[in-house]
Formats: structure tokens, sequence, C-alpha cells
């Protein structure tokens, strides 16, 4: 399982932001030629972007490139210049609807057949982030097998909804809801949006608790200090930890008396709930807080 649980914007025009990058802990980058980048400065931006991935060898973090709108006179250009640096991947900001994922496969896999690099290098993640898109994503979600995850991006969201967004982010849980339905029927990861309050800590806290009860698995930030917030809210806690070990061992009771059902402390243990521990013990394991026997004979009781 890839970790991706925090993907940190940094403006590609910013070249003291850029050089903080190897320090930084998050688990991906997103380097923006878009929204973070004004007109005027999007050619030394990619520049800036292409030297910067060259020069950049110690590949932990995983870089992505957030290029500008496939719509727009600047994208085909972004991936001319920042392709031949070899990044992980490509975010695709408005990603309205599947045929502009598929443009995007189609003009990748051009790139990859000019550099000599094998086809399906670059991945792709998707911005979900207006009415069109939330209500397109089911299928954007199938688009490509480069898709790693699909991203709700919530400030153009709100925009294109002619809304404001809150703290508390009501306006946001159709939208959020749909595009995790989305992402979970494709089998990829959700990325949850970026909270543009730098300050407040406890109300980051608070919406990415929200998001990953919801079944995020990540989210975009915008600046470093949000990243250790992140982390600890994604990360299993020891109490969630104890309990899906409980539960695996009381399934396997349960097995050894011939039933596939038992009571433990009073709740019924079944094979949804050993699902459910099976999966906070393989998000423990890929944190490096256990190693545990995780195999079919383990979760499912067969070889
Ligand atoms: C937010 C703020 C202005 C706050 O400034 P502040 O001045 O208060 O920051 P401080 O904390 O004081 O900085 C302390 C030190 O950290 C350094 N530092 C800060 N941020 C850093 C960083 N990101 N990367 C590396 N370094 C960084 C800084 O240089 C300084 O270094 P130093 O001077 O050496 O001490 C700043 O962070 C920032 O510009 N962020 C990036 C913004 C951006 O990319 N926006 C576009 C992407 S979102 C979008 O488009 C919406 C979306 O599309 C998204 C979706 O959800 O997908 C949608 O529609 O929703
Ligand atoms: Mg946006």
């Amino acid at each position: 399982m890839k970790l991706r649980r925090s993907f940190l914007y940094v403006p590609g025009n910013m070249p003291g932001m850029l050089q903080n990058i190897p320090v930084f802990q998050a688990d991906g980058v997103m380097i923006d030629l878009e929204d973070a980048v004004p007109l005027q400065e999007k050619d030394a931006a990619r520049l800036l972007t292409r030297n910067f991935i060259q020069g950049f060898k110690d590949r932990r973090l995983e870089l992505f490139v957030r290029i500008n709108g496939l719509d727009t006179p600047y994208a085909e250009d972004d991936l001319r210049e920042v392709l031949p640096a070899v990044p992980d991947g490509i975010r695709l900001p408005k990603a309205d609807n599947p045929e502009t994922v598929e443009r995007l496969d189609t003009m990748l896999t051009e790139a990859e057949e000019r550099l000599g690099l094998p086809i399906g290098h670059f991945k792709i993640i998707p911005s979900i982030e207006s009415a069109q898109g939330v209500l397109n994503c089911v299928e954007t979600a199938k688009a490509s097998p480069r898709l790693v995850a699909l991203a709700f991006g919530a400030e153009d969201f709100t925009a294109s909804m002619e809304i404001d967004r809150t703290k508390s982010g009501e306006e946001l849980f159709s939208a959020r809801t749909r595009i995790i339905w989305a992402a979970k029927a494709a089998g990829l990861q959700a990325i949850d949006t970026i909270f543009p309050d730098v300050n407040d800590m406890d109300a980051l806290r608070a919406e990415t608790e929200l998001g990953r009860r919801l079944g995020f698995t990540g989210k975009s930030l915008v600046n470093p200090r949000q990243i250790e917030v992140i982390h600890e809210v994604f990360r299993p806690t020891q109490a969630e930890i104890d309990h899906a070990l409980a539960v695996l061992d009381a399934i396997k009771r349960a097995r050894e008396m011939g039933t596939g059902v038992i009571s433990l402390k009073g709740r019924m243990v079944d094979a949804p709930v050993v699902t459910r521990a099976a999966r906070v013990l393989k998000t423990a394991v890929a944190f490096g807080m256990i190693e545990v026997d995780l195999s079919d004979e383990v979760i499912h009781g067969t070889k």
C-alpha cells in the first residue's frame, strides 16, 4: 500500500520554497504550475520546476506536477517542459469529465515513447473541483489505468457553485462522499482538499478527521506546518490497533469452534468486522508501527 497521506503544493515559481522540498516529511509534493503561478511567471516556473526535478535525486517523496488545465493554452507547454525531467506523475486540475483524462493519458503515452520510458510510468491524479466534475467523477475515475487517486479541490468547487467555503464544511459533504465512492469503486485512493487557514490547526485537524471518517486516505495541503497534524490523523491509534488484533484473535477462536461469528466484549464479530480490522492493521504495517501476519489464512480463514 503506497502511503499518500499528505500532498504538499509548492508554487513552481518560488525557488526559496522549492529548495525546502527535500527536508519535508510529506508523502508527496505537487509542484504547481497552475493557480499559484501568475501568467507572466509560467515560463520561468516551468524551467525552475524542470531543473528542480532533474536535480532531486532522493526520490522517497512522490513528485507530481500540477499542470494548467488541458483546455488552457499552457498545458502543452507545461508537459513538454517538465516531462523530460521524469516526475512521478501529473496532477490534472479541473478534471470535469473522463475525456480530459483520456486526452492527458494519450499525451503521456506519446511522451513516454519519445523519452524511452515504460508506458504507464507517469501516474495521474485528477482533481475534481466543479459541479460538472463531481457529477462525472464516477466515469472519470475509470478513464485511465494511470490513475492512482481522485482528489477533491474545494476552493474551485465552491467557486463553481457560487457559495462560500465554511470551516465546518457542510456545503462540501455530498461532493466529498460522491468523490470517495467513485474512487473506492474504481480501486483508487481518495485525497481530500487543502485547508486554507494555515494558522488554525484545530480546524485543520477536525476537517482531516472528518475526511478520514468518510473514507479519504490522504489530504492535499499548502503549508509544511500542516504535515504533522495530517499524519497524526491518518495514523491508526494504539487503541484501534489493539482492537483490530483482538478481532483477529476472536475470529480465529470462532473458526476453531466451527462458526463464523462470535462476540467480543458484547459486540458481534463477523466477516466485515474482520475486513475492517485487517484494513487498520494493513495501515499500521504501512506506517511501520507493527509487524503482523495478514495472510488470507489469518483474515479469511482460507489458504
Ligand atoms: C499559504 C501560504 C501563502 C502561507 O504563507 P505564510 O507566509 O503564512 O507561510 P509560513 O508558514 O510563514 O512560511 C514559513 C516557511 O515555510 C515556507 N513555506 C510556506 N509554504 C510553503 C510551501 N507550500 N512549500 C514550501 N515552503 C513553504 C515559507 O517560504 C517559509 O520559509 P522560510 O522563509 O525559509 O522560513 C504559503 O504557505 C503558500 O504560498 N503555500 C502554497 C500555496 C499554493 O501552492 N497554492 C496553490 C495550491 S491550492 C489550490 O490551488 C486550491 C485547489 O486547487 C487545491 C486542492 O485542494 O487541490 C482547490 O481548488 O481547492
Ligand atoms: Mg483548484
